[in-house]
């Protein structure tokens, strides 16, 4: 395994010395970020398990999305490394960013939008098979009222529900939400979260949520995270005790 100074293979296949079983999806070993003279964080191990559903609290600048920008491989760790099993090339991630508006003229419909994922650059159109997986994950999410409607034109829950239908189309393994329940109303939150579980349940993809949101991780989760200054936090749901919501509150 590489240490905390050197990381010469970070995406790796090896099989790691921690405890593996055979559900095991991800694992992250001995993981650490800095940004110049800055340590985001260091030191952090944790495996991940199909079907596990995982909070990741902390507070604002804690390094939430950095873990998940190294996770999605937009971002090289500085120590440490993240191993995907069997292999990275079996391991499909699905990732449902923060909310964003979009422009009110947007183009495309909510159909194309959640299509766009199923390109494969080589042909514009769709296949027949690519169609209905289109229309079934449009059904699954509930969008298929609106699925020739302007993506410019919709609520922001439909929005968000656009973008998890996006990230659901190629059947992903590993399920990555980015605070994207921020900023939605209490019912679109869990209406949001009850199509993540219901998808999590039916093919036992893992899930890694990043949250502010205490009762959506204690209704869904059924593991945390907790990044903080000092020793992280790691436990299952049951563990979430007081002293540690009074930190993910800090
Ligand atoms: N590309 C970068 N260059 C330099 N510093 C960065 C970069 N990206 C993030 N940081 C810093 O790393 C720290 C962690 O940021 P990050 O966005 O991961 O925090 P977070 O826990 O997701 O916060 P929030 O809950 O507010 O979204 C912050 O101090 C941030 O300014």
């Amino acid at each position: 395994m590489a240490s905390n100074e050197t990381h010469q293979t970070i995406y790796s296949n090896d099989q790691p010395d921690s405890q593996l079983t055979e559900d095991t999806i991800m694992t992250v070993d001995k993981l650490g970020m800095k940004f110049g003279q800055k340590t985001v964080f260091q030191g952090l191990t944790f495996t991940l398990k199909r079907g596990e559903f995982l909070s990741v609290l902390g507070e604002n600048g804690i390094g939430k999305t950095t873990l998940i920008r190294i996770l999605l491989q937009q971002l090289r760790p500085t120590a440490g490394e993240v191993s995907f099993l069997p292999s990275r090339s079996q391991v499909t991630i699905g990732y449902v960013p923060q909310f964003r508006n979009v422009d009110n003229e947007y183009p495309l419909t909510v159909r194309d939008f959640v299509g766009l994922a199923l390109h494969d650059h080589l042909t514009p159109w769709w296949s027949k098979h690519e169609k209905q997986r289109l229309n079934q994950v449009l059904r699954e999410t509930d969008l298929t009222r609106i699925a020739h409607t302007p993506l410019g034109r919709v609520s922001g829950g439909e929005l968000q529900k656009a973008y998890l239908a996006q990230a659901l189309i190629r059947q992903p393994q590993l399920l990555i939400l980015d605070e994207s329940t921020a900023s939605l109303d209490n019912n679109m939150k869990f209406e949001l979260l009850d199509l993540v579980k219901q998808y999590q349940q039916q093919t036992q993809a893992a899930v890694i949520f990043v949250t502010h949101d205490l009762p959506l991780t204690k209704k869904y989760s059924t593991n945390f995270l907790l990044m903080q200054p000092g020793p992280y936090q790691l436990g299952t749901i049951d563990e979430l005790n007081e002293t540690v919501l009074e930190a993910a509150h800090a």
